[in-house]
């Protein structure tokens, strides 16, 4: 079994670039598939799980897919097929982004129900809700959904009950193609939404308003390849952030936009972070002493749900009392037992998660539950007392490239190694 091991008590100095985001390219490549004419070529593209299960995804659907040195070129040219299965489905809920691409392409969809989630239930019924406004027949049954459209999607105006990013961005790119034209209200405002508007009018489509409560998008007869470059990781930044912040280090997270953190920034300014934009990202520098905060999850511009994991571990390290309320997913706090092995002085009470620090933190082995409690175990294991052993990395590798790598070049001592345990001992004995 693969684990990071961790030997806290470094303090962290030096620079970090961060990659292009995750939930950026995600959408941008669901998009390549709405261009019937051309190449799309994406640069800055992350060499994550996610971008590999999602290249995947666009080939079964018969487009050809090349991914060489954070560059995909995506060529959708050929008729597509309709099906995503569940075994991509599974592995990465944002397979369904593919969805209203292939509608507004084909007028056929047929993607499997994602599974269950380690952070709560995530329904999509405000993206179904969308494709059925614009004239589309939606049927869940057998483990798909199934949508058809006879004659085409039409424009409609949709009202998203919780501005929901999968929702808005599989709708607008629904949108693009329909005749007519589509208000969307209540859409999410990330800058994942305005990086997918962006390329969407390089391809010739007709966007406006993304980044804004009411997106506007008048539907266009084709579109075509075009080529664009991903925004940087807004949550891989505010992770090597907190990685400063946490070990009293200074570091220069290169690439981080101040604009897309802004509640983060606020937060460890109040927790008595120094933060200081230079030319090219964010210095960080970690103070002796950390305050505890309250925080609350919300929709961008609000806190993003994404860090929370990562400001728990930081949290911890706090003086007073600190409480986490998570607003966004209904059940993200799978890691707060985690912490608890590492001695966190820690409860939950309903929505909300209360620290009462500094806990005087001691290395175990944990495993990680979702992509940013894998950073987050891995943050508290910079400063706990001892080793931690992290393990189920297949979570971290959805979201971080090269997580212990970049943080061994900031001064860590933290290494990937492979160790057979002895359940696999058993097993191995088992089938020799
Ligand atoms: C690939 C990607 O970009 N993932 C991000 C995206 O996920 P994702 O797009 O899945 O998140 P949403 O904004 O859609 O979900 C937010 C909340 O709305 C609920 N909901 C959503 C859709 C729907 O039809 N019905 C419904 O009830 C979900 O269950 C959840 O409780 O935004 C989340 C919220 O910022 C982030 O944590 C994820 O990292
Ligand atoms: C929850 C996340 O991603 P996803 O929506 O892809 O599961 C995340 O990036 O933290």
């Amino acid at each position: 079994m693969e684990k990071i091991i961790v030997r806290g008590g470094k303090r962290l100095s030096g620079t970090v670039k961060v990659e292009g985001a995750k939930n950026a390219v995600l959408p941008v490549l669901a998009a390549t598939l709405l261009a019937s004419d051309g190449k799309s070529i994406i640069h800055d593209v992350p060499t994550l799980s996610d971008v590999y299960t999602i290249n995947e995804v666009l080939r079964n659907l018969n487009a050809e897919v090349a991914f060489h040195n954070n560059q995909v070129t995506v060529d959708a040219s050929k008729e597509l097929l309709e099906e995503a299965p569940f075994e991509y489905v599974r592995k990465m809920r944002a397979s369904v982004l593919v969805m209203g691409s292939l509608l507004a392409r084909t007028g056929r969809a047929r993607v499997a129900l994602p599974g269950g989630c380690a952070i709560g239930s995530r329904p999509i019924d405000q993206h179904l809700k969308g494709f059925e406004a614009m004239g589309a027949k939606v049927k869940v049954g057998n483990g798909f959904i199934d949508a058809e459209v006879e004659g085409g999607l039409k424009g409609a105006r949709v009202y998203l009950d919780f501005p929901s990013v999968g929702a808005t961005e599989n709708i607008m790119m629904a949108a693009t193609l329909a005749e007519g034209t589509t208000i969307l209200e209540n859409v999410a405002k990330e800058p994942e939404i305005v990086d997918l508007a962006n390329l969407l009018n390089k391809m010739g489509a007709k966007v406006k308003g993304a980044g804004t409560a009411t997106i506007k998008i008048e539907g266009v007869k084709k579109l075509y390849g075009a080529e664009h470059t991903i925004i940087p990781d807004r949550i891989e930044a505010g992770t090597f952030m907190t990685a400063a912040a946490i070990t009293r280090g200074n570091v220069l997270v290169r690439g981080a936009v101040p604009e897309h953190l802004t509640s983060l920034i606020a937060k460890m300014v109040e927790m008595g972070v120094e933060i200081t934009e230079e030319e090219d990202g964010l210095r960080v520098i970690g103070p002796e002493k950390l305050k505890a905060v309250d925080i609350k999850t919300m929709p961008h511009p609000g806190f993003p749900t994404d860090m929370q994991s990562q400001m728990m571990a930081l949290l911890l390290r706090a003086e007073g009392t600190g409480m986490i309320t998570e607003t966004v997913f209904e059940n993200r706090f799978m890691h707060v037992e985690e912490f608890r092995r590492m001695n966190a002085n820690i409860k939950i009470e309903g929505r909300s998660v209360i620290t009462n620090g500094p806990s005087d933190l001691q290395g175990a082995e944990v495993a990680a539950t979702d992509l940013r409690a894998a950073a987050a175990l891995i943050l508290t294991g910079l400063v706990a007392d001892g080793i931690t052993r992290v393990t189920e990395l297949k979570h971290l590798d959805r979201g971080y490239v090269n997580f212990h790598g970049k943080l061994a070049a900031l001064g860590a001592d933290i290494e990937r190694v492979t160790e057979v345990t002895p359940t696999e001992t058993i097993a191995l004995d088992i089938n020799a």
